[in-house]
């Protein structure tokens, strides 16, 4: 792989920022280093003592003051080597990437900590996407991503409950030549973004062989893939689906991993999976940004997961599945008793989302944020998950992991008023979610 040819001027630009180097060799060096280098604050001024995290399971993570002068000091940029090297192995044992034993240079199997898989996606397309640069990914997506790489032109590739349709990015991709875009000026997409597994806002997850399909389509025009899965440990049946990462022999597949889901949204611990030339970047950027993610939430993460080790850790995803399941399932039981030919919708088998589609209602958004939001019902106007989300957009994103099922399926607590049944005719939504309308 060539991956020269992706990076933006930009990020081709980057280079090492001495200062950090100095920090990181300073860490990797024996403390009877003496060091005059670094900037770094002396942790003797810091306030903070001690630290005890309590576990749920009866664990318990402890700082001592040698612990907690190193949680509380500045780190490296790619992330602390434990954290590191606990996520590079459960990598290895989940998807066994080819890419893992690869050279550097062939696209090794690399990764860093950021703050989120927020932070890593924006990272990644302000590393890859120039304004004006063609982009694929299958709308309805994640609004996050669509806040990303702007400027660059988003080109959709139809879906359906089984994500992306291969047979739709053949087509789309058929207006380029695959043998001309190597070509200086081709305008051929470079890059396709996906949600692989529960998407946000849809719920669908992509079978083994789309994923096949798309990667070899990928291979044929020489695209690199962004694979975002958060909802990778969210899916509820087993075995899980094989992931892009680990059908990717060309080294072609940028993975971002989420903490959000299943240990806490608020620590924002995310990680980038990925061909080394292209992670080395995103660091470089991470080093010039936010220098790196925090070191004590990075200490207390890699406390909890050396504690479990990776079987007490797919434990905790197994609990985490179970609840989840369990939301999916109230969420359609209420659907279906509720609306049945008022709407439209496909039970997910990951994630934490149902799409639902309106009859008889062009676009969502007043219903929601006005009528909805009245009844002291919030959800998600479809609009905004689209690429032009001034389309009228007949679909809501109703997330089932916070309300309890018998909010979810809060029973019609009122008698239709005057103004309810006004409002009943005009939208026929009454049933929906019925403490809204
Ligand atoms: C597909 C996909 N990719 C990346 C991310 C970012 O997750 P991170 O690891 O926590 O940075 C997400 C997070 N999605 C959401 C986040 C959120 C946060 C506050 C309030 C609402 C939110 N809603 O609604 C969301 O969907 C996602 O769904």
């Amino acid at each position: 792989m060539n991956y020269a040819r992706f990076l933006t001027a930009v990020s081709a630009a980057r280079k090492p920022s001495p200062i950090r180097m100095l920090t990181e060799l300073q860490q990797r060096s024996p403390p009877s280093l003496i060091s005059l280098a670094g900037g770094a604050p002396n942790p003797n001024t810091f306030p903070f003592q001690s630290a005890s995290i309590q576990v749920k399971n009866g664990q318990t993570i402890t700082f001592d003051e040698v612990a907690m002068n190193r949680a509380l000091q500045y780190s490296a940029s790619s992330g602390i080597p434990e954290l590191l090297t606990w996520m590079k192995n459960l990598q290895k044992n989940l998807h066994n990437p080819p890419t893992a034993s690869y050279a550097p240079e062939k696209g090794q199997m690399e990764m860093c900590v950021t703050t989120g898989s927020q932070e890593g996606l924006c990272k990644v397309f302000e590393m890859l996407v120039n304004p004006g640069d063609n982009v694929l990914l299958d709308a309805p997506t994640y609004s996050g991503t669509l806040a990303t790489p702007l400027g660059c032109n988003l080109i959709n590739v139809s879906s359906d409950h089984h994500g992306m349709i291969p047979a739709a990015l053949k087509e789309v991709l058929s207006r380029w030549d695959p043998s001309e875009v190597h070509k200086p000026g081709s305008t051929a997409p470079k890059i396709l973004y996906t949600i692989p597994n529960g998407g946000n806002p849809t719920g669908a997850s992509m079978t083994t062989q789309r994923k096949q399909e798309v990667y070899e389509l990928a291979r044929q025009y020489d695209m690199l893939i962004i694979e975002d899965d958060p909802y990778y440990y969210l899916q509820f049946d087993k075995p899980w689906a094989p992931t892009f990462l680990s059908m990717d022999v060309d080294g072609r597949i940028i993975r971002t991993d989420s903490f959000s889901k299943i240990l806490s949204s608020g620590l924002r611990i995310g990680f980038v999976t990925g061909p080394k030339p292209l992670v080395d970047r995103v660091v470089l950027h991470i080093q010039a940004s936010t220098m790196h993610t925090s070191t004590f939430t990075q200490l207390m993460v890699s406390q909890l997961l050396h504690g479990w080790g990776q079987e007490g850790f797919l434990q905790h995803i197994d609990r985490v599945i179970e609840f989840y399941s369990k939301q999916r399932d109230a969420m359609i039981s209420s659907a279906d008793k509720w609306l049945k030919g008022l709407s439209e919708w496909h039970a997910p088998s990951a994630g934490m989302f149902l799409w639902i589609k309106l009859k008889g209602i062009a676009d969502t958004q007043q219903l929601i944020m006005k009528k909805a939001l009245e009844k002291e019902v919030l959800l998600v106007p479809g609009g905004v998950f689209m690429i032009n989300s001034s389309e009228p957009c007949p679909y809501v994103r109703a997330a089932f992991s916070l309300a309890t099922p018998e909010q979810i399926d809060e029973v019609h607590t009122h008698t239709h008023t005057q103004e309810h049944t006004h409002f009943y005719t005009d939208f026929n939504l009454s049933q929906i979610f019925p403490q809204a309308f």
